[in-house]
């Protein structure tokens, strides 16, 4: 009998698990939400509530609908308190070994029908899988960011992702009210291996002087109606995380076109992380942004 999943765990409170979980909650599935820091657990929960409120107040959720879905959510402080979910999606720090070591400490706790999912933006789920003891019931379940706002996720397949646990997630993912896309299990999966391309080029475009922070943006917002400039998508992705996928792209095909930009790396080094960190291309922390450069 294919599963009834009732219960997801989310792990990881940053950007992306807060935004799962919120879209788990009003969809009617009970939520457990984890992270290795407590406190990032409160400042998801907190993040879920304001952004539901937004969400009240453009009339799209009902307030009764905000506090039931809330009332769906606990924190889950530690592994162990994942132990009764029917599905657990990773969206942990994009970096394999932090993946790796979720994973298989997950395992000792799930229940061994669980389905385990990854929401890394591009780190092969074969690999991922192989952390774990059940391949077959694992399987890529890629948002876009923002979650609530964002139709599409990506469903990805390990070798080994069996039918029942592929079905299991399309009902999933429509039931949250969003059309999935399958990718094979390549670097990167469809919309980051277009995407991250396009943003390193701009970065390059910085580096290489031939337009400021303000062009480039303003340029592809108005040139190609893209509803955010390249550089401030960035800035909202995260710095690291645009770098951690141009990494696996360039040493998973192996071709020079996917290096990541020297810039890139050196606003990555210096902690200048984008809008987590309140400075990337831009500084955010006055009243509006400011190109950094
Ligand atoms: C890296 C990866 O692995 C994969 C990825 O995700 S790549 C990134 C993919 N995402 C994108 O490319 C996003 C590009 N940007 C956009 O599409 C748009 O800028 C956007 C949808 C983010 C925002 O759209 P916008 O027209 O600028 O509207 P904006 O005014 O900011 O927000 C729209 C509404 O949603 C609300 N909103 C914003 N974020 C929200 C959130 N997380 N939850 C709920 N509501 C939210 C806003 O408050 C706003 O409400 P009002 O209309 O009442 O003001
Ligand atoms: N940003 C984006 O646009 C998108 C990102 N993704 C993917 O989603 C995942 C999360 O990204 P995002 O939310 O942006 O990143 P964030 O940096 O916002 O959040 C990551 C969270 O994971 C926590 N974390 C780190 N290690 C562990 C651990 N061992 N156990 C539990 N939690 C841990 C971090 O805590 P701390 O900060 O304390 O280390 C942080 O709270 C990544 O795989 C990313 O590639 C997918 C789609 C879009």
């Amino acid at each position: 009998m294919p599963l009834e999943i009732k219960k997801v765990g989310v792990i990881g409170a940053g950007q992306m698990g807060n935004g799962i979980a919120h879209v788990c909650a009003l969809a009617g599935y009970d939520v457990a939400l984890n992270d290795a820091d407590p406190d990032r657990i409160r400042s998801g929960l907190a993040t879920i509530n304001g952004n539901m409120a937004k969400q009240v107040a453009k009339g799209s959720v009902s307030e009764t609908d905000r506090q039931e879905a809330l009332a769906r959510i606990v924190a889950a402080d530690k592994t162990e308190d994942l132990a009764d979910c029917d599905l657990v999606i990773e969206s942990a720090t994009e970096r394999e070994e932090v993946k790796r070591k979720i994973f298989s400490a997950l395992c000792q706790v799930v229940k061994p029908e669980a389905i385990l999912a990854s929401n890394t933006s591009s780190i092969s789920i074969t690999r991922l899988a192989a952390a774990t003891d059940r391949p077959e019931r694992f399987i890529g379940i890629h948002f876009m960011n923002p979650v609530p706002l964002m139709e599409l996720v990506e469903l990805v397949r390990g070798i080994a992702t069996d039918d029942e646990t592929f079905e299991a997630s399309k009902t999933f993912v429509t039931r949250l009210h969003k059309t999935y896309a399958v990718a094979e299990d390549f670097p990167a999966f469809i919309v980051n291996r277009i995407l991250l391309p396009m943003i390193n080029e701009a970065i390059y475009t910085l580096y290489e002087g031939v337009g400021s922070v303000d062009s480039i943006d303003r340029a592809m917002k108005l040139g190609a109606n893209h509803p955010m400039g390249p550089l401030q998508l960035a800035d909202f992705i995260g710095l690291d995380t645009c770098l951690a996928v141009m990494q696996v792209l360039h040493e998973g095909l192996a071709d020079s076109k996917y290096r990541p930009c020297p810039l890139l790396v050196k606003y990555v080094e210096a902690g200048w992380l984008g809008r987590k960190t309140q400075r990337g291309f831009y500084d955010y922390r006055g009243e509006k942004p400011v190109p950094t450069r």
